[in-house]
């Protein structure tokens, strides 16, 4: 058996979030962390051990490079004298090639670079962070973990757009993201809940990104993100599905160019562009602001659209399971969602919502709240890959 620590980086757009693991036949977790607030003028370094012990640093304004100075000193002290055998990183997409966990070489970084436009707000800083890790642990096996992976085996109708058949040779496709999330939500509700292991479940990830799945028999049959992570849910400060002669219009008729509409679509719009007020949810619910309210409406109905659609494709629901920062905390956005949603047989008890239990169901479709943790599916493909290697 495998010995060493694992580490695991999860690169977003505004956070870092990192956890170590020990190898054996399970990876056993010691502790997880997270930058947060990157970029702005007070970022937080969080670490939670074990024990439940928890620690915050306020680590002023820093970037991403400092910001994985500070995880990787910080790594360093909770190491204590343990070897890092092995790095396995979030790596968001991973086009048409990458299905399953993949080592890093030089030559693998560089395919990955060529879909950074594909990616803007996270592959740049995934892959700043795997150039890191190797300079910084030399010897260690270096794991890209693709949130798109738990997609590529979804139906041709998701997987295409009605584009002339060329563009979709040309990579031109609906990938799907959060398939980490995915893969291990899908996998505990399997695990909580055995009578749902073939049944007609969609998991709604909502956090920063959101996005949401059908999933039947622990795969995923159709999501809401496309081509890139803009598409579906509106999101912090993403504009989710928009008719694309949105796009012609910006470009023939307010000359905006392609940088301006990119700045305008990833980061000025969302629940941020919309209220005025903020891309965080638990700012936008304690606003009294009514531009807050109308956001928070728009990302419910949109979620309720969607939830609808993905039934569809489905055939029916048996359980809908909330994830993500939101789907995990925010109790009004889960009770939104399931208001008047008897025709799909969802009830909620609203108690149970309120403590965020996982099971809120009074009808005959299972509510579900589950904790995602891509954390631990990267950890797991790292300790596969170190097992599968027991002389290292
Ligand atoms: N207690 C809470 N109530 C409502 N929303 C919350 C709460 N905690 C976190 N959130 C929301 O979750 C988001 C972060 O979700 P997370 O899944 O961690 O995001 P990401 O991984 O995309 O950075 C925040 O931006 C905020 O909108
Ligand atoms: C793909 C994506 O949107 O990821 P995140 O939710 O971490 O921003
Ligand atoms: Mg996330």
């Amino acid at each position: 058996m495998t010995s060493g620590a694992i580490l695991t980086l999860n690169a977003g757009s505004s956070s870092i979030k990192f956890s170590i693991y020990m190898a054996g036949d399970e990876p056993e977790e010691r502790l997880r962390g997270e930058v947060e607030k990157i970029g702005g003028d007070n970022a937080e370094l969080a670490i939670v051990r074990g024990d439940g012990g928890e620690r915050r640093f306020q680590i002023g304004h820093v970037d991403h490079r400092a910001a994985m100075a500070a995880i990787l000193a910080h790594s360093g002290h909770a190491l204590d004298g343990e070897t890092v055998a092995g790095v396995g990183h979030r790596i968001v997409h991973g086009g048409t090639d990458f299905t399953t966990p993949t080592r890093l070489d030089d030559a693998t970084v560089e395919r990955l670079a060529a879909l950074e436009p594909l990616a803007p707000l996270h592959q740049p800083h995934n892959l700043a962070a795997v150039r890191a890790a190797r300079s910084a642990f030399p010897s260690a096996v270096q794991i890209a973990c693709f949130d798109t992976a738990f997609h590529r085996a979804h139906p041709w109708v998701n997987d295409t757009f009605a584009l002339p058949r060329e563009w979709y040779e040309r990579g031109v496709r609906r990938y799907g993201f959060h398939g980490l999330s995915y893969e291990y939500v899908s996998g505990e509700v399997a695990r909580i809940a055995p009578e749902l292991r073939h049944g007609r479940v969609v998991i709604a990830h909502l956090g920063n990104g959101a996005s949401m799945c059908a999933v039947r028999d622990g795969r995923s049959i159709a999501s809401t993100m496309g081509f890139t992570a803009l598409d579906g849910l509106p999101m912090g400060t993403r504009c989710g599905q928009l008719d694309p002669g949105v796009l012609l219009y910006m470009m023939d008729q307010e000359k905006m160019t392609p940088p301006e509409i990119s700045k305008l679509l990833y980061h000025e719009s969302g629940l941020k562009g919309l209220s005025g007020v903020s891309h965080d949810m638990r700012e936008l619910e304690a606003s009294g602001r009514p531009e807050a309210a109308e956001a928070i409406e728009y990302f419910v109905f949109r979620i309720r659209r969607e939830l609808g659609a993905l039934s569809a494709t489905l055939g029916g629901l048996d359980a809908l399971v909330f994830t993500g920062g939101i789907g995990e905390h925010s109790a009004l956005v889960r009770r939104k969602v399931c208001e008047n949603m008897e025709w799909l047989g969802i009830e909620i008890d609203d108690e149970r919502n309120a403590d965020h239990a996982l099971d809120l169901a009074v009808g005959r479709t299972r509510v579900m709240v589950v904790p995602t943790d891509e954390e631990r599916v990267i950890a797991r493909a790292v300790n596969n890959e170190l097992n599968a290697e027991p002389d290292r």
